[in-house]
């Protein structure tokens, strides 16, 4: 997959967006949300007028939290309009690799950047599942988005629930591969999410994804990327509480339609405790 990116690429939205985002982003507590195909352009426009709407609770913030949206891509232009001046930041759900090309159907990480994106998610399961995503194609994107100035949120995740051993191997399998399309320094999020609890009745166990992210953390240090890790999988209010310490935040689905819960959530998660700084490079 890498023979159709340019190995010293620096696209055309690089220079027009102005690069990757500041330093001390690194590890603010952030909170994402995905859309997915839950909402046409109307109802869109009404939840995203709901989250700009939360600019004032999160001015008030006890310590300031990321809050990004992942609308689907017709609806970008009206993120721009509604949320701009608030402070939240959005993105795309999906990337393609390649900057311009006979690629039809697609859309490039530049073109998402000149549309005032920020962050761009990555290899999520029901890509993966549905649309025969693969580590190559995910790592290819990661390089892309990362090139564009975008922050990749790379979903990464076991697909069953055959306890922590294959769920570390699984996901790390997943975030080693999404890593080797960015370079050292580069600002990633990593979304652990296990498919087993995506769309489920409850998040994965506390314990479970305590020691997943855990390993995430180590598996980014070691790579070199200014990284964050949150837990997505039917998080909600109370989610983060019982992380807090091994996740920086938490990647939202269906629980953030209603945005009482996303207002909830990024409370809680601005209340918590956050983790403790990366251990040193040897
Ligand atoms: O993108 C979000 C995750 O897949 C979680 O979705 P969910 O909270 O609806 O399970």
């Amino acid at each position: 997959m890498n023979d159709v990116i340019p190995e010293n690429a620096t696209s055309a939205a690089v220079r027009l967006s102005g690069a990757s985002g500041p330093p001390e982003a690194g590890r603010r507590p952030v909170v994402g949300v995905s859309l997915k195909l839950y909402f046409g352009l109307a109802a869109t426009r009404t939840w995203l007028a709901d989250v700009a709407a939360l600019k004032g609770a999160l001015a008030e913030l006890p310590r300031p939290v990321d809050l990004f949206v992942l609308p689907s891509f017709p609806a970008l232009a009206d993120a721009r309009e509604l949320l701009a001046g608030t402070g939240v930041a959005y993105g795309a759900q999906d990337v393609h690799w390649a900057e311009s090309g006979a690629w039809t159907g697609e859309v490039s990480a530049g073109m998402l950047a000149e549309a005032g994106a920020r962050y761009v998610e990555v290899g999520h399961a029901e890509r993966r599942r549905h649309f025969g995503e693969t580590d190559a194609t995910v790592a290819a994107k990661t390089g892309a988005a990362v090139r564009a100035g975008l922050v990749p949120v790379i979903c990464a995740g076991e697909r069953h629930d055959n306890g922590l051993a294959q769920a570390v191997e699984e996901t790390l399998i997943q975030v080693r591969a999404a890593l080797g399309g960015a370079g050292p320094d580069s600002e990633v999020i990593v979304a652990y999410e296990p498919v087993w609890a995506i769309g489920a009745r409850e998040p994965a166990p506390a314990r479970h994804v305590r020691t997943v992210a855990s390993a995430v953390r180590t598996c980014l240090r070691d790579h070199g990327v200014r990284g964050r890790v949150v837990y997505g999988g039917t998080a909600g209010p109370g989610t983060f509480g019982r992380l807090a310490g091994s996740v920086d935040g938490l990647f939202l689905g269906r629980l953030a339609h209603d945005t009482a819960n996303l207002r909830h959530v990024l409370e809680e998660v601005a209340a918590a405790t956050v983790p403790a700084p990366l251990p040193l490079r040897p």
